[in-house]
Formats: C-alpha cells, structure tokens, sequence
C-alpha cells in the first residue's frame, strides 16, 4: 500500500495520529500474561503469545478510529524467533482490520545486505519457485545516513510494489543534535538529509500529491519541523516523540501542511500503557487505549487546525 493510501485512511478517519505497537511485557495486563504464562511458563514464547493478545485487543479497539499502526522491530527481536512470529501476525492481524502498517526498523547496511532487509520487510523472498512475503509492512523507517547505494534497494521496493519509506531526518531523541545538527557546509547535517530525502524520491510522487520517500521529523523539535516542512513540501513526516518523550500538540504543528496533512503524529506508550492510569488492573486496556487515542486525535487536530 502506498502512501496514497495512508493519506485516504487519515482523510476517510479525519485523523493524523498512528499508534505504536512496542509492548514489553510490562506494559501488558496480568489477564493477559498471567494466562500465557501459566499454559507456557516463564517462557518467550508466553511472553509472544501475550504480545499478540495485547495487539490484537489494541487494534480491535482502534481499527475504526486511528488509520496505522506502528510496530518497533527490537521489541518483536527482544523475544527471538517468537517475536519474529509475533511481529508477523500482527501485521496480518492490522492489515485484516484495514490498518496501514509502517514497520518501523531502522534499517540500512550496504546495498546488498540492504536489499535483503528490503526484500523481508517490504517485498518477497523467493523459495524456489516461490515468492513469499516474509512481512509484507506497507511502508518502513530507514536510516539514510549510509547513503544511496543503501537506500536504493528500499527504493526498488517503492517503484516495483508502491511501498512508502521515512527516511530519519531529524530523530526525536535528546542527543540527535550531536551530529543531525552540526554543519556541513553551511547547512545542519538534517538539511542536507532532506535534500537527500528530495532526491531519493524523485519519480515517485503519488496522485494525492505525496511522495512515497518520507522524513522521519521529531515532535520534539518544532523549529526543525519548520525548516524540514519547507524543504520538503510534498513528503509526508512520520513525527514520533509525542506524549512519553514529552511532545505536545503544540508541537507538532509546524510538520503539517497548510492542507492539514503532510503529516502522522505517533504515540506508542501512551495508548499502550493508558491503562495503567485508570486504577483498574488492564481489565480495561482496550477501552483506556481508545480514550486516549481519542483525545489525542482531537487535540492534535485541534492544534492543526
Ligand atoms: O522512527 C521512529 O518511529 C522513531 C524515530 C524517532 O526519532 N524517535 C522515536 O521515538 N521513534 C520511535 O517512535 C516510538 C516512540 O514511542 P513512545 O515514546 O512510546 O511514543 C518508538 O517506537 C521509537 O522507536
């Protein structure tokens, strides 16, 4: 699914928001993880079998109201070939219930161990005469900073099956100003990813007016937002770092358009972990989850507006 589709998806839902789906253990209700671990014990295969649970309750709880989801890949690997199994069902799981699914993997590597992350996350393998889609994720994270020979397999992906990319521009971390924004020749070192950006999705524009290459553009920083918004006017920016890392709606504003769009504001423990506000053991995480991912929509599109 191309970006055109994630544009429809949060058109059709008026709302710009994806929930990450990043669960550790102890972000999930006892219900849940008691249960696994007394039919598998201390195991990782109770600990996958709760995340998909967890999932599952989540989308089911969402899938009417956010367009995407976003599942981190070190909280599927931290649970070894389980998580792998994991991570796959729930992006089937998503995708049955109309999600969007930005697999988010920070990829990158030499073209030719690139071209394998982008074949298992976006295309097919082939077994034999085969051809199998190990993940099948709509569009992915990348880390552009290895440069184009590791970005073109991903870009491959985009021509050949209409995938959609976020390239890391300007992380949302404290310390991505250490280098993101040192100069280089004139300009911070994000800019220059950004024209990087530009150039990499040359060719690949959609109907709707996006490109399919987009930024990965920190909540957390709303004058970079700016800078990026207007090197960048026809990407779309994939904006983590709103509610735990402290990001506001405020925030976010400047990563829009004056369309309203451009952008998808992310929350991962915020909707995951909003059950553990309302004193009520989990019983209640699908509907904490769906309060807030409704309040975070509405003051997100509030702040927008
Ligand atoms: O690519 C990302 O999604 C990402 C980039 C970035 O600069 N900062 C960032 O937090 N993320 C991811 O966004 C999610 C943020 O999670 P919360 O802080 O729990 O909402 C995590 O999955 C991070 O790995």
């Amino acid at each position: 699914m191309s970006i055109q589709t994630l544009v429809e998806k949060i058109k059709e839902k008026g709302n710009p928001t994806v929930a990450g789906l990043d669960a550790r253990l102890e972000y999930i209700p006892q219900h849940i993880a008691g249960r696994n671990m007394m039919l598998h014990g201390e195991t990782l295969r109770a600990a996958a079998e709760s995340m998909v649970a967890f999932n599952c309750g989540l989308i089911d709880a969402l899938c009417d109201i956010v367009p995407a989801v976003k599942p981190q890949a070190a909280y599927y690997e931290l649970l070894g070939s389980y998580g792998a199994m994991a991570l796959k069902e729930t992006i089937d799981y998503a995708h049955a219930k109309g999600m969007y699914v930005i697999g988010d993997i920070k990829r990158n590597d030499i073209g030719a161990t690139a071209t394998a992350y982008a074949e298992a996350y976006l295309g097919k393998t082939r077994v034999g005469d085969t051809e199998i889609a190990p993940y099948g994720c709509d569009s992915v994270t990348v880390n552009g900073y290895l440069g184009t020979d590791g970005v073109e397999p991903f870009l491959k992906e985009c021509r050949e099956r209409d995938k959609g990319l976020f390239l890391l521009v300007k992380t949302s971390n404290p310390s991505s100003g250490e280098l993101q924004n040192r100069d280089m020749e004139g300009k911070p070192l994000y800019a220059r990813m950004a024209e990087m950006v530009a150039k990499w999705g040359e060719g690949l524009d959609t109907p709707c007016g996006y490109n399919q290459v987009g930024a990965v553009v920190g909540a957390t920083w709303p004058e970079e937002q700016k800078i990026i918004r207007g090197l960048l006017p026809r990407s779309y920016f994939l904006v983590p770092g709103y509610g735990a890392q402290g990001a506001t709606a405020k925030d976010i504003a400047n990563a829009f358009n004056d369309d309203g769009l451009g952008a998808i504001v992310n929350s991962s423990r915020g909707i995951m972990c909003a059950w553990k506000k309302t004193g009520r053991n989990g019983e209640d995480y699908k509907e904490a989850a769906r309060a807030e991912a409704i309040r975070m929509r509405d003051e997100i599109v509030a702040a927008i507006r």
